[in-house]
């Protein structure tokens, strides 16, 4: 095929943006030095071939899992020669592109260690981790239990002789199953289990098991421990080894049990610290909050490609002697805008739910407990929503790009295979939505008895009002103002609460009625979370922001984002009475107009993601646009394009040819 020169297709989209699109990077990074880190560490990673990631889709299981321990070694080592600061190597990881054991070693194992042992403990376990001589894996779920963590079986029995505990899988559903890292990598493990002394249950707790032996990698006596097998997918997650482990009377000593929230004397006596026994979830509870961050990048990098590649891409119509560019229909626009006004709300609510994490963090060691639980509700709801949106969204960017969306150089379905479990680990979704409604349903239940409620709940101190306010549009121009938006999520969402409060007021056993109206106690929950993203989105804004024309850019998605939530959850804004239907289709002809003050923004508003070609692994997406020659390339690529005539033709395809040429004679 001839050589195309270098051209950029995309040079007349960029021509068009309105804003001071280095100034919007800075933004979406979350500040300078931050974007200053990301950006150096996409590119060292985007030019060292040890990092190539296109042929991950023909790789076997096992040529896959090694590439990715060599990854991994490479990336510490690269970690150590450059002397790179947490917040680098963290950037360096992300950039990798590839679920890795490290992921639970960094951002599970050790979090666990640092937030249920005590200091002792910490002292003794995590040098050794920062250092990875050990590689540790967080091991909770059960083949029988994975949401209900109280209802796991695996035991670790006080033994008062020796003063060790026994760690025991007593059946086949005991089984530890999906842990990451656990299946091939790990060393060590945090496990949950249930701990007995003098024959009795004292619920679960955590405690570090050696699984494999520091000399030769073979599992412990009593260890039983593989992978757990294929996932989802072609390369994409599999490059993980979940895992199963089952346990025969293993033995730890009683050191081994973190302590920060339960103690088992030497003599064998429990006691409870005076933190919350909520702790004990609480590493779950800062994964929730990482998720959400990742929500944004996992979104975004959809949505670049889908953008970049709709201004490519033409179908029908005239358009400067063309045809029409796909970015200009109308039903691209008002499925693709959404989206990336989704990604810019999910960077900004995973910014304040950080800061929220680390509040809740301080406030816990000065032993104020009281934010813990709407903590809790805010990464478990956020973490539910951003997922469950990114996901769909992801699908919805495959289809953006019509055919091409689903070869695999497009980079979308393997984005999918890999996302799509974050719908599920680190909790169900649904699961977590209820503990989201059970936290709204016990708010509004002591609105009376005095008890304030706090942070993202303090609207509901406005309940009287919320119940009854009208809505203040009187013209479409009022769509765009902000206080006016806010207050209509804040009523639609006061509303639904109330509704669903007062039907299980109705049941005599509260179980009962949390069973019944479950489907509405989620439709609640998730009213309440998107307030939350709407909210933060707005209080960005009211930031200083510098950069020329980032700030009505910006202004414009949050109206896209909240607008658009409008449309698809009309039935809950008119139902409630929050709005008329001439107002609701006032808001219909603002979006209208919205989509087009953001089209020639459109790519320089996905450029400010600055992610490299080597990251968003995507021919559709490429930079320069030049989607045609390398969608050619990527195809000769293809082991079947390696030789003219297939394997498999003298066996199975030529018979069946001469057959054909035979009957043909008949
Ligand atoms: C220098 C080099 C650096 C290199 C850096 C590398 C960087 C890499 C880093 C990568 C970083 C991060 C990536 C991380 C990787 C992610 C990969 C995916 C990993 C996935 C792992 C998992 O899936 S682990 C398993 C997760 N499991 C779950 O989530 C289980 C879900 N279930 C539950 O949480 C609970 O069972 C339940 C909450 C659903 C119910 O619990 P329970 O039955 O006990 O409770 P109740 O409902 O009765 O509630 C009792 C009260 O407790 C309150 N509650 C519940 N949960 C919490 C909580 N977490 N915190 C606080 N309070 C809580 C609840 O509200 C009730 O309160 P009251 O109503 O007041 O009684
Ligand atoms: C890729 C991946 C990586 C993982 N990594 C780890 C890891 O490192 N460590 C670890 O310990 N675990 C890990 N897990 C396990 C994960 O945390 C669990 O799968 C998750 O918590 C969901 O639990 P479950 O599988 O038991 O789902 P289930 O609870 O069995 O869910 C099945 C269905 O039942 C519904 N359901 C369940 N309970 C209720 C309820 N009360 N009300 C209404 N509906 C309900 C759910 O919505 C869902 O539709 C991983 C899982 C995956 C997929």
């Amino acid at each position: 095929m001839e050589a195309e020169a270098a051209v950029d297709y995309l040079v007349d989209e960029r021509s068009k943006a309105q804003f001071d699109i280095d100034a919007m990077k800075i933004i979406w990074a979350g500040g300078k030095h931050e974007f200053e880190v990301s950006d150096r560490m996409a590119r060292l990673v985007a030019s060292d071939p040890v990092f190539r990631k296109d042929n991950r889709a023909i790789l076997d299981r096992k040529e896959l899992f090694k590439n990715t321990l060599r990854k991994a070694a490479h990336a510490w080592k690269r970690i150590i020669e450059l002397r790179l600061s947490e917040q680098e190597a963290s950037k360096l990881r992300f950039f990798v592109d590839e679920p890795a054991y490290t992921d639970l070693h960094w951002g599970m194992f050790i979090p666990v260690i640092k937030g249920q042992g005590t200091e002792e403990q910490r002292k003794k376990w995590l040098p050794m981790a920062y250092r990875m001589q050990i590689i540790g894996c967080y091991a909770q779920t059960e083949l029988g239990h994975g949401s209900n963590v109280q209802g796991l079986e695996t035991t670790a029995t006080f033994d008062p002789e020796l003063d060790e505990f026994v760690i025991h899988s007593p059946t086949l559903t005991s089984s530890k199953w999906w842990p990451g890292g656990l299946g091939r990598a790990s060393t060590h493990a945090v496990v949950f289990a249930r701990l007995i002394t003098d024959g009795k249950d004292h619920g679960i707790n955590g405690f570090i098991v050696q699984l494999r032996s520091l000399d030769d990698h073979l599992p412990l006596p009593g260890i039983i421990i593989g992978d757990i097998g294929m996932k989802f997918g072609n390369g994409a997650y599999n490059t993980m080894d979940n895992g199963f482990l089952r346990f025969d009377h293993v033995r730890i000593p009683r050191d081994q049990m973190l302590m920060r929230v339960k103690q088992v004397t030497r003599e064998g006596k429990v006691v409870q610290s005076d933190v919350p026994w909520q702790l004990l979830y609480g590493t779950m509870v800062y994964v929730r909050q990482t998720i959400v961050a990742d929500a944004s990048c996992a979104l975004s990098r959809a949505v670049c490609i889908a953008t970049r590649y709709s201004a490519v891409r033409r179908q029908f119509g005239s358009q400067n002697g063309h045809e029409t560019q796909v970015i200009d229909y109308r039903t691209q626009q008002s499925r693709l805008f959404p989206l990336l006004a989704s990604a810019y709300a999910f960077r900004f609510v995973g910014e304040w739910l950080k800061w929220l994490y680390m509040d809740v963090t301080q406030r816990l060691q000065a032993r104020d407990f009281s934010t813990l639980p709407e903590a809790h509700a805010c990464t478990a709801g956020l973490k539910s929503l951003t997922t469950s949106v990114t996901a769909d969204a992801i699908e919805e960017c495959r289809k953006l790009c019509g055919g091409h969306g689903y070869l695999c150089s497009s980079g979308l379905p393997e984005l999918f295979a890999v996302y799509v479990p974050a719908c599920t680990y680190e909790g169900d979704n649904i699961v977590l939505l209820l503990q989201v409604a059970r936290f709204l349903m016990k708010t509004v239940s002591q609105l009376g008895s005095g008890e304030r409620p706090v942070g993202t709940t303090t609207y509901l101190l406005r309940l009287e009002h919320l119940l009854q306010c009208p809505c203040d549009v009187q013209g479409a121009e009022d769509w765009l103002k902000p206080d006016v938006v806010v207050q209509l999520f804040e009523a639609r969402s006061a509303r639904m609460t109330v509704a669903c409060a007062k039907s299980l007021s109705k049941f005599s056993k509260p179980e009962d009625g949390f069973m019944d109206l479950s489907a509405d106690l989620v439709s609640v929950a998730t009213a309440h979370c998107q307030l939350i993203v709407v909210s933060k989105f707005v209080e960005k804004l009211q930031q200083d922001i510098p950069g020329e024309g980032v700030k009505q850019q910006l202004e414009a998605l949050c109206s896209i984002y909240a607008l658009s939530l409008l449309k698809k959850h009309l039935g809950d804004f008119l139902s409630t009475s929050c709005i008329t239907s001439k107002q609701a289709s006032l808001a219909n002809d603002v979006l209208r107009s919205l989509y087009s003050q953001v089209r020639p923004n459109a790519i320089a508003l996905v450029d400010a993601f600055n992610y490299t070609d080597h990251f968003l692994g995507s021919v559709l997406g490429r930079y320069d646009g030049n989607v045609y020659p390398k969608l050619y390339e990527e195809a000769l690529k293809d082991p079947l394009n390696e030789s003219v005539v297939p394997d498999g033709y003298h066996e199975y395809l030529q018979p069946v040819l001469k057959q054909r040429l035979r009957t043909a004679r008949l």
